[in-house]
């Protein structure tokens, strides 16, 4: 067999296992959550805005909502501001909350739209103030005090939670040529704007749209266990327990909640995985080598 004879057939092999994946996602919202840490390599974000691409050109209808904190940490740094998180969330006061909108919604979702519209495709950056997406509330959460073992509610300052999230916009995008990017802010109803956890913002969209994927590219392989060793499938009883006991922890607490609520919502497959893989999104689609932790019933 000629070089040339044996190139095509291992395409061919790859083509013909790989279309029964891409006929399963045909038509079908698949939301990708890309985290500010799987940003900031040129060559991987080319590689990820390929894949978002492709995925359009093959039928799917991709959604990306971003991430951005350590690009916002790295902002208020400049500015004199310390970064402080409470249960994985940044305490936002009303300094903190324009920093975020115009790092979240100015440069961060413009240089993703650029990445994916040099790939020849029409994406458009948005955040839930459009189209009048996404309603936030005043987060109120509670945490348990690891001294004293009582719960206490945290004031969080302008952390939204979704709380209304209207499809009106996205379905129309998902009829044209155009591929949503999302930002996680929104306006709430008393007129402040929220920064909400990107993580929860891809849970909230992906809920709302019926999605049958959600990914979230992260810095890590997936969850992790006690001994730092990828736990390829959780339960959502499991990763319940895996938060309580400490498992789980900082950025990957609202992850791993937003994915529980996610399969409670009726989206398909929520998995996490590496962001620093070169072309995770494809890879977890359309081939049988998924990686990472896929959340499951
Ligand atoms: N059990 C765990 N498994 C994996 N990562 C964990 C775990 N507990 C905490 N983490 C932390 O969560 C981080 C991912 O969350 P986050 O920093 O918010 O990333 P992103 O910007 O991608 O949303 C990891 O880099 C890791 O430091
Ligand atoms: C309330 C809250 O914590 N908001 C996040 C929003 C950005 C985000 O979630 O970015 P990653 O996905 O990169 O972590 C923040 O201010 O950092």
């Amino acid at each position: 067999m000629t070089e040339i004879t044996a190139t095509a057939e291992m395409q061919a092999a790859l083509l013909s296992r790989a279309l029964p994946y891409m006929q399963r996602y045909e038509h079908k919202t698949v939301v990708v959550k890309y985290g500010g840490h799987a940003m900031g390599d040129l060559e991987l974000g080319k590689a990820f805005a390929r894949d978002i691409a492709l995925l359009k050109q093959s039928g799917v209808n991709p959604i990306v909502v971003h991430g951005g904190g350590p690009q916002i940490g790295a902002m208020l740094a400049k500015m004199g501001i310390e970064s402080k998180f409470e249960g994985g969330l940044r305490v936002t006061d009303q300094k903190t909350v324009e920093i975020v909108e115009m790092v979240l919604a100015g440069s961060i979702n413009k240089e993703i739209v650029a990445l994916i519209n040099a790939e020849g495709e029409w994406a458009i950056g948005l955040c839930g103030k459009d189209g009048n997406m996404v309603f936030a509330e005043k987060a109120r959460k509670t945490m348990i005090d690891p001294d004293s073992n009582i719960e206490r509610v945290l004031d969080l300052g302008f952390v939204g939670e979704p709380v209304e999230v209207d499809r009106t916009l996205l379905d129309l995008l998902a009829r044209s040529e155009m591929i949503p990017v999302l930002a996680p802010v929104a306006p709430g109803r008393d007129g402040h704007t929220y920064n909400i956890n990107a993580d929860t913002f891809a849970g909230a969209i992906a809920g709302a749209c019926k999605a049958t994927r959600l990914l979230f590219l992260t810095d890590v392989p997936g969850v992790l266990d006690k001994n730092k060793k990828l736990i390829d499938e959780l339960t959502v009883t499991e990763a319940r327990a895996l938060i309580k006991d400490g498992t789980v922890s900082g950025g990957m607490i609202p992850k791993v909640e937003t994915c529980i609520e996610a399969i409670e919502r009726g989206v398909e497959g929520v998995v996490i995985l590496n962001g620093k893989t070169p072309h995770a999104v494809l890879l977890e689609l359309f081939t049988e080598h998924g990686a990472g932790t896929l959340i499951v019933p």
